[in-house]
């Protein structure tokens, strides 16, 4: 898909430049880079508020009523009448980094707007709202005006708002961004129960890696409109290919990782017979005891520096600082021996 924009002295921009990318149902697929990368334009062609330039944008109907999922049919949705649109659009969500709530109205007069729009019945609209606000953890709160809530509670107020129409797509863009951290975290934590609990596929565009390391299963990292880096959260983190996508990568372990003594410690052991190494390791090879091994095999010394558990997504990354003593020949070998064991390897 590609979308380029004019400007005013005659030259073209390519907000968006030649993305493939597939999200499946259920994913939590977050979309990350730097300012300008064209992060908000992709997420707006989702919905049709910006058209492409070319390309098309398909999406997958169960065309079986059951709900079983046994005959699919994809759909361009560029190519929908008005009724399709509108009906694709009631079925796809949006939030906003400043929430866009109606000032004018109550809490639980913005969750029912889009519900009046459908064309819903009093009592039925009360009875949603309801439920809606429960969902958000905001019941008490239906008769507050926005300027009376917390920028957190406005934000919950606008995952009612979205979640009204029972949607199949939930797009976020910079929702957590306007927030401070812990309320960042609950944010989080309520969109990742609304996935589990709701089946809603989440697409959201952020600036944080933090916010992709909580809650995504995917990731697609934005450079100059053009995807330079996707896979899933967990090999994105373990191995991260892309310059760019390293130094996002970088910017979170290091947070966590390098002390200052930790600093003075690498400076002084640059040389002589000593390697200090950073591991790597998934949940599938925490169970083995790969130092154990590593010490008889190679008959080493290795003392444990510093370690620490994250959290991917719901994947288990183990990060180990380490120390060995070893000659120049053996750390060439146990670099290998470690790579051969698909545990990644820096040295510091
Ligand atoms: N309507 C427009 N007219 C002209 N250029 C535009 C328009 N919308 C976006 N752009 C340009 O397209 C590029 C991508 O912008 P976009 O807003 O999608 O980036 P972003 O990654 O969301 O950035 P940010 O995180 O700052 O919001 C930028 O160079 C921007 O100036």
């Amino acid at each position: 898909m590609v979308k380029k924009y004019k400007l005013a002295d005659g030259k073209e921009i390519f907000a968006v430049n030649n993305i493939n990318l597939e999200i499946e149902k259920g994913d939590i697929y977050g979309i990350m880079g730097l300012s300008g990368a064209g992060k908000s334009t992709l997420i707006r062609l989702l919905n049709r508020l910006e058209e492409p330039t070319s390309g098309q944008i398909l999406v997958e109907e169960n065309a079986d009523s059951n709900g079983t999922d046994s005959d699919f049919s994809k759909k361009n949705i560029l190519e929908f009448n008005e009724a399709e649109l509108r009906e694709y659009r009631k079925k796809t969500g949006m939030i906003f980094q400043h929430f866009n709530l109606l000032n004018s109205r109550n809490v639980a007069q913005n969750v029912a707007f889009p519900l009046e729009i459908s064309g819903w019945q009093k009592a039925d609209i009360d009875k949603r709202v309801d439920e809606l606000l429960e969902i958000v953890g905001l019941s008490d709160r239906k008769e507050n005006y926005p300027e009376q809530l917390s920028g957190g509670q406005k934000q919950r107020v606008a995952i009612a708002r979205a979640l009204a129409n029972n949607p199949k797509i939930l797009l976020s863009d910079e929702a957590t961004s306007a927030l401070d951290p812990r309320t960042t975290n609950s944010i989080l934590d309520l969109l990742k129960q609304i996935n589990k609990d709701f089946g809603i596929t989440i697409i959201l565009i952020t600036h944080q890696m933090e916010v992709i390391r909580k809650i995504c299963n995917k990731v697609a990292i934005m450079s100059n409109g053009e995807i330079v880096e996707s896979g899933t959260t967990k090999q994105i983190f373990l191995s991260p290919k892309n310059e760019l996508t390293k130094e996002f990568v970088a910017h979170l372990s290091h947070d966590t990782f390098r002390t200052e003594e930790e600093i003075k410690r690498r400076k002084e052991n640059s040389s002589g017979g000593k390697l200090r190494l950073k591991l790597k390791y998934n949940e599938e090879q925490v169970s083995r005891s790969y130092i154990a091994e590593l010490i008889r095999t190679f008959d080493v010394e290795v003392n444990i520096l510093g370690g620490f558990i994250d959290k991917v997504s719901n994947i288990i990354i183990g990060n180990l600082l380490i120390e060995i003593t070893a000659n120049e020949k053996k750390v060439h070998e146990i670099i290998d021996w470690l790579t051969k064991h698909k545990i990644d390897s820096e040295v510091l």
